[in-house]
């Protein structure tokens, strides 16, 4: 968790992934959530954390939470719908990024030191990971977003904070490239040793560790603890974080049958799963700006599986994908990969038009994320879709699918009349790491 990026550059994984068998998993099926948070995370910490700590790491982690079921299931029309919106920035992201700011906060006490957090968004993580770390002493935080590329309600949620360890860096680029821009100094090791840099990103395990709840949650919701029903989950995707989770509880033991891979236009995984074959494109803006990615930052994780834990396959993918800008699997492998996984992309018209029927057939409202996950599960009714902002997080979409924007909640009710603090910077390495270190010595 403290280390983000193994020092070859490449992710961390745990050795094994622990089963869970069919009687324990009847019984967490009525748990509350941060009951079940507790036993799912349990094995992956092991003594590392005592148990009545981190039972309190949890509740204080969730507290902040809107809704007292933390992560509701609500059926809209044939799909049930898995809530992840109810933490303090209104996005999944939430989930994982409130607990990890107590976490770290808890273990640089303990242990001694302090952290500079640096992290890329395309909109969600940034807002999340700032609030889940502002004001906490020994951790700085810098977040580098896309300029002009995330909606105006992410980019306030970012600059309006204005504790001094929260540090916002527009940069003149994609996300694509502020996530480059992440790993490069995460690749310093010099850099990351002696500055203590710390992700706030889904390359860091411990984020995917907490979203690996909710899909437990909601299947005790849905199903009762009826081990005999596999669910469908369908989960709007970007960065492979989310959908890699899902994955995880499946390995975990979760009945699940199959989860659906949903991208908007920016289809690279949707393509790689339906044909086999990762080839990067352009990154187009759309009204889903958060999955607005190409280089899926937790897909080698899924891929050392699939290619059957070997290191070095892994390996050669990744050389080809930085000198070809693509890599391909075999028949045989995306034959195993369609067992787990189904794919769609989804158009910007369809999106809006998702927004527009669910609303219109039910009163529901869908974020354009979430209406991605709804109308790629469109063959599967029963699916739970895992609704992964609030709406009035994108509130020109939202206008533009049924001629009405969404308040916001509200404690962000003056949210574009609050004061803003970020710096425009280039998308380049060195201009960031001179800038981190102005700060950190200034
Ligand atoms: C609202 C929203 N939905 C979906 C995603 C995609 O999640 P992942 O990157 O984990 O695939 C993101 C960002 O990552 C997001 O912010
Ligand atoms: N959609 C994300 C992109 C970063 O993804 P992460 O899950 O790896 O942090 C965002 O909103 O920033």
């Amino acid at each position: 968790m403290m280390m983000g990026l193994a020092t070859d550059g490449g992710l961390l994984i745990p050795e094994s992934v622990p089963f869970i068998p069919a009687e324990t998993l009847r019984t967490w099926a009525k748990l509350p959530f941060q009951t079940l948070a507790f036993e799912v995370m349990s094995p992956f910490i092991g003594d590392e954390i005592p148990a009545d700590d981190l039972k309190s790491l949890i509740d204080r982690a969730y507290a902040s939470f809107a809704h007292k079921e933390i992560t509701p299931v609500v059926k809209v029309g044939d799909k049930r719908i898995l809530e992840l919106f109810h933490g303090p920035t209104l996005a999944f992201k939430d989930v994982a990024l409130q607990f990890l700011g107590n976490l770290f906060e808890y273990l640089l006490a303990r242990d001694g030191g302090h952290l500079n957090i640096l992290g890329a968004t395309s909109g969600d993580t940034g807002s999340a990971a700032i609030h889940g770390v502002r004001g906490k002493s020994n951790i700085r935080i810098f977040i580098l977003h896309p300029d002009g590329r995330v909606s105006p309600i992410q980019e306030r949620q970012m600059t309006t904070v204005l504790d001094d360890n929260v540090h916002n860096i527009a940069i003149r680029g994609s996300f694509d490239d502020g996530q480059a821009i992440v790993k490069a100094l995460f690749n310093d090791l010099e850099f990351k040793k002696s500055h203590s840099l710390g992700a706030v990103n889904s390359i860091n395990w411990a984020r995917i560790l907490a979203q690996i709840v909710y899909y437990f949650y909601a299947w005790g919701r849905a199903t009762g603890g009826d081990d005999s029903q596999r669910l469908v989950f369908s989960v709007p995707t970007g960065n492979f974080g989310d959908i890699y989770a899902g994955y995880l509880a499946m390995q975990m033991g979760l009945p699940v049958s199959k989860l659906i891979l949903a991208t908007n236009r920016n289809d690279i995984l949707s393509r790689f799963v339906r044909e086999g074959v990762y080839e990067v494109g352009d990154v187009h803006p759309t009204i889903s700006p958060s999955m607005d990615i190409q280089v899926s930052s937790n897909f080698e994780r899924y891929l050392f599986d699939l290619l059957g834990r070997d290191a070095d396959a892994v390996r050669a993918c990744m050389a080809d994908l930085a000198e070809k800008g693509r890599f391909s699997i075999s028949e045989e492998k995306r034959a195993l990969m369609n067992e787990t996984f189904a794919a769609a992309a989804v158009s910007e018209e369809e999106t809006l038009e998702q927004i527009r029927a669910t609303h219109s057939e039910t009163g529901y409202l869908l974020d354009p994320h979430t209406a991605v996950g709804v109308a790629a599960a469109a063959d599967y009714p029963g699916a739970i879709c895992l609704a992964t902002a609030h709406p009035a997080k994108f509130g020109a979409a939202v206008q533009s699918a049924i001629g009405q924007e969404p308040e916001l909640p509200g404690p962000l009710a003056d949210l574009m009349d609050r004061e803003t603090r970020q710096v425009l910077l280039d998308a380049d390495a060195a201009v960031i790491k001179q800038h981190m270190l102005d700060v950190i010595d200034g």
